[in-house]
């Protein structure tokens, strides 16, 4: 099996040939079932295309099975030092620097997208956790629609590509439309919202490869006729993969909400989305800790899946817990108009909390 270390080695070898001084500089490598995911730092766009091929070739021969690359312009002050070079496969970006280069690869060219562009007011903010089924989805519709319940203009990504679930979670039935070749997102409880799940029949299974994944982010900006947004949240596949780091470089100033169980595995699982969010320079807005206990009609708490999972994350993280929502889902019906299957209605208890998470988030993306 590859491990990092021999993708490490390989790319740089590939590197030092591409390099006249040592300025191009791997970084951000990462290994998972024989797929090496990197950020390339430096090479020349001309040369772009036979870097890839001869990175690709260099890793096969080691068994891996695909590799994503990412292009970056080459390093500033500070970049690609040894220090800097160290950080290859941490995931590591070095700080401001890292935000004030040119976005290449597959953001290229979208620097000047008025969603993405310096001037613009627009909130990013991914939702991330550790594992799945925790209620990331569940937990990024109810922010999203609470947002909007404050007044505020408010967008989905539903990035979690392997395993989109937003517009079955909100109700959606139809399809978008296209206009002039863009699509415009479906507007539901006020929250504007694109998702891969419109695009795909029949609940179809998606087999996705490395490169496409950085690509279907860009869509959701290249090809989307979003309306005007103050916050636009994005539901991330769980785990620190490639659509975290494509986040991290097309939109590197998005904070993070990371979400959890109490149960003590996942918050420590949790924990290395959070690390993630910190060495990519995401702040953390804060922590959502979800089923955190089932309160019985009598109203007493049973801590189904244990305690403190939550705040224990928070303190590693050095982040505030925002919540803790209990279990049970919305008592919605099929024949209400309107009707979702996971949207809490805003005069019920989760309702309301979700309510207080937008209030804090709002209070804390603005001041
Ligand atoms: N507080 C809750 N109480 C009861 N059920 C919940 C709660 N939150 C989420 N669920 C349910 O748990 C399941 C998983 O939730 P969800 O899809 O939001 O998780 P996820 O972390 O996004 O999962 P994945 O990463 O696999 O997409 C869903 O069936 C959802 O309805």
């Amino acid at each position: 099996m590859l491990t990092r270390e021999e993708a490490i080695t390989a790319a740089e070898a590939v590197a030092a040939r591409y390099s006249k001084d040592g300025q191009v500089v791997i970084r951000d490598v990462m290994v998972r079932d024989g797929q090496v995911s990197l950020t390339a730092q430096g090479v020349a766009p001309a040369a772009q295309t036979g870097f890839e091929a001869a990175l690709r070739e260099a890793v096969a021969r080691l068994g891996a099975q695909s590799v994503h690359c990412r292009f970056r312009a080459a390093a500033v002050a500070g970049e690609g030092t040894p220090e800097a070079k160290q950080g290859a496969g941490s995931g590591a970006a070095s700080g401001a620097g890292a935000n004030t280069a040119p976005v290449r690869g597959h953001g290229a060219g979208l620097e000047s997208h008025p969603l993405l562009r310096d001037d613009s007011n627009v909130q990013f903010i991914a939702i991330a956790s550790g594992k799945g089924g925790v209620g990331k989805s569940t937990v990024t519709v109810n922010l999203a629609v609470a947002l909007a319940r404050q007044g505020k203009r408010v967008g989905i990504i539903d990035a979690d590509i392997y395993g989109f679930s937003v517009p079955d979670m909100m109700g959606i039935e139809e399809k978008p439309e296209v206009v002039n070749e863009r699509v415009i997102p479906i507007e539901k409880f006020g929250v504007q919202v694109m998702s891969m799940g419109f695009f795909v029949e029949d609940n179809a299974p998606i087999v996705w490869r490395g490169p496409m994944l950085g690509k279907m982010l860009r869509n959701f900006f290249a090809e989307i006729q979003w309306g005007d947004l103050d916050y636009l949240l994005l539901d991330l596949p769980p785990g620190t993969g490639d659509v975290a780091l494509d986040v991290h470089q097309l939109i590197p100033q998005s904070k993070e909400i990371i979400v959890t169980t109490p149960h003590a595995t996942a918050a420590f699982v949790a924990a290395r989305a959070g690390a993630m969010a910190i060495k990519t320079n995401h702040e953390i807005v804060g922590i959502i800790e979800n089923m955190s206990y089932f309160e019985s009609k009598s109203g007493e708490k049973e801590y189904v899946f244990g305690r403190g999972g939550g705040a224990r994350l928070a303190e590693s993280l050095n982040a505030e817990l925002l919540a803790q929502i209990p279990l049970g889902a919305p008592d919605n019906h099929p024949s209400e108009a309107d009707f979702s299957p996971s949207v809490y209605k805003p005069d019920t208890e989760v309702g309301r909390l979700y309510l207080e998470i937008a209030d804090r988030i709002i209070t804390k993306c603005e001041s």
